[in-house]
């Protein structure tokens, strides 16, 4: 298992002040900044593109995570590496060409993962392993912040920590297990229990308003996932 990854999503800050929330919410803990891009086609919501990103990169060194919720896809994923982007993801569901699309991002510069909604089946990984370096299961349905977390999906959260697990030992790759999706500090435990290493939390985190209370809740989740992996 690899270190954990706290990664707040400025799907929930404030976008009148976006840069500052970047700085804010790295100073008060947080790992990375995960970046939510919505299509209004592939998910029924629209939010920010590459101009955003390249307007925020300069507030944070730490890794930007993009999550295209976006079909197509592959047009996009040179401009949000162009714009900073340290990974990106996408839904297997969004490319007719998983493989191509995955190479692309590597291509690009980025790290390149892959997203498996609640219903997705944990086989759409199959043939793919080697060209990922990161899982990232939905605990909720794409499109909107401010959802509960879907309590089956610990059992997926379980069987991909497996699935990467037995990866890691036949072929020395890691692959990181990322969750989003109802994230908050009195679920976060058993969902590092299950086998998650690098968790989005969005109105958990941003619903606080402060930097103080930012910290508040980056610490609390810190300390509940250490707790458990003690
Ligand atoms: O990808 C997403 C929604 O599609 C968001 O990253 C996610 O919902 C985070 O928000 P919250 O922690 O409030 O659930
Ligand atoms: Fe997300």
């Amino acid at each position: 298992m690899q270190d954990i990854r706290i990664a707040p999503s400025i799907l929930s800050a404030d976008f009148a002040r976006l840069g500052e929330e970047v700085r804010d919410v790295i100073a008060s803990g947080a790992d990375w900044i995960h970046f939510d891009v919505m299509d209004n086609h592939y998910v029924p919501n629209l939010t920010i593109g590459p101009c955003v990103l390249k307007a925020i990169r300069p507030y944070t060194e730490a890794d930007i995570d993009v999550h295209l919720m976006v079909e197509p896809v592959d047009s996009l994923v040179p401009e949000f590496a162009k714009a900073g982007a340290d990974w990106i993801t996408f839904h297997v569901e969004a490319s007719r060409h998983v493989d191509r699309t995955l190479q692309l991002i590597r291509d690009s510069g980025a790290k390149p993962g892959l997203v498996l909604n609640p219903a997705t089946p944990v086989e759409s990984l199959n043939y793919v392993l080697d060209k990922i370096d990161m899982i990232l299961l939905m605990s909720v349905n794409p499109g909107f912040g401010g959802q509960k977390f879907i309590p089956g999906v610990l059992r997926k959260i379980r069987e991909v920590r497996a699935l990467a697990d037995r990866h890691f030992e036949e072929t020395g790759h890691a692959i990181r297990v990322e969750v989003d999706g109802g994230v908050k500090t009195d679920n976060i435990g058993e969902i590092a229990r299950a086998g998650a290493d690098t968790f989005v939390a969005g109105s958990a985190i941003f619903g606080r308003k402060s930097k103080e209370g930012y910290r508040e809740v980056i610490e609390a989740m810190r300390a509940a996932v250490k707790s458990v992996q003690a």
